[in-house]
């Protein structure tokens, strides 16, 4: 990867930028994994990166991380180069992967005292992030003997520990419960509070609009589309679906009200897709009531199914080009 001189960086790059990519291409073996990115995550930004299995993800976020080397394009963290390894980047940064390593043979406190140590943190803070990802109570509890989501836990407290300003986490919550998840995104929530940028790749979209300031969507390496979550759902136009129980308008007289774009039938419901929800109630109300019809908004998760359905014909077509 090519070191653009300062001028010619300054000029591109905004100033309140965390991570800067520009124009990042990654390839293996000729197939381009990454495809010309470039976006910026601001500091303080809670960023969502999205995008289905293998759209380059992980290997866009390494490439960020300082952990691998772009093929073209240019990084800058606060405004520096991370690859060839900077030294100085590193306590700045806390990294969860999704093969984070781990010192097998300690007990869960001396592994992160261990993490700790590598940056110089202070030991108080190895007991308030175990405690912070739920594994207060796991101290001696040897690091082979957890459990995978336990693992994981800790995988997230040793990103953490060192107090990083700019947090990369790549799919923290696969492997976690429930509550697990619900208490890891108060930890987030926290420190955003705080004024720590996150970088976050996940496949829980419910998570992506509820945590990120804005989302950045990749398919097949390349950058769909970056926006705040609520806009985005506005812009995509996503339809909201009201939910009719059946029996109560056949589906010839629901497809004729007027504002109604599609109808089908699932789940015992006749499902009807509208852009203009108050105007196809008020029509149904006319003719069928509305007892029992249940309104169902546009999500995150509508738009992304949309727009990565829809991209990954073309994405194929392009790839097949490359082959
Ligand atoms: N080390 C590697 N060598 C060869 N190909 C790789 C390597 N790492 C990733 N790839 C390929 O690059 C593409 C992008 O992979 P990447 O892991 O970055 O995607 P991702 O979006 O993170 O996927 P997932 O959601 O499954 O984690 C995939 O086709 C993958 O098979």
């Amino acid at each position: 990867m090519s070191s653009p001189s300062p001028t010619e960086d300054s000029a591109a790059r905004p100033a309140q930028a965390a991570v800067s990519v520009r124009d990042v291409t990654k390839s293996y073996g000729g197939r381009k994994a990454v495809d010309g990115v470039s976006l910026d995550v601001r500091r303080g930004e809670f960023f969502g990166l999205l995008g289905p299995n293998g759209a380059g993800k992980s290997t866009l976020v390494e490439i960020m991380e300082g952990l691998r080397k772009a093929d073209s394009g240019s990084v800058a963290v606060f405004g520096e180069a991370p690859w060839p390894r900077n030294t100085a980047l590193l306590p700045r940064m806390g990294v969860q992967t999704q093969s984070s390593a781990f010192f097998v043979r300690q007990t869960v406190h001396e592994h992160l005292r261990t993490v700790a140590a590598l940056f110089g943190a202070e030991s108080a803070a190895v007991d308030a992030t175990l405690d912070a990802v739920g594994l207060g109570g796991r101290h001696d509890v040897r690091v082979d003997d957890l459990s995978g989501g336990q693992r994981q836990r800790l995988a997230i407290a040793s990103a953490l520990v060192h107090g990083p300003e700019l947090i990369f986490l790549d799919e923290p919550t696969a492997a976690l419960d429930t509550e697990g998840r619900r208490d890891l995104w108060e930890v987030l929530r926290g420190l955003k509070e705080q004024g720590r940028t996150i970088v976050y790749t996940t496949h829980h979209l419910d998570e992506a609009e509820a945590l990120c300031d804005r989302v950045a969507i990749l398919v097949a390496g390349r950058l769909v589309v970056t926006d705040e979550p609520q806009h985005l759902i506005g812009t995509f136009g996503a339809t909201s679906r009201l939910l009719v129980p059946l029996g109560r308008i056949d589906e010839e007289r629901a497809a004729a009200l007027p504002g109604v774009e599609a109808v089908s039938v699932r789940g015992g419901h006749l499902v009807l897709e509208t852009r203009a929800t108050g105007r196809v109630l008020a029509a149904l109300d006319a003719v069928a009531g509305l007892d029992g019809v249940q309104t169902r908004t546009p999500s995150l998760e509508d738009v992304y199914l949309d727009i990565t359905g829809r991209r990954a014909d073309t994405a194929e077509e392009n790839q097949e080009q490359q082959a």
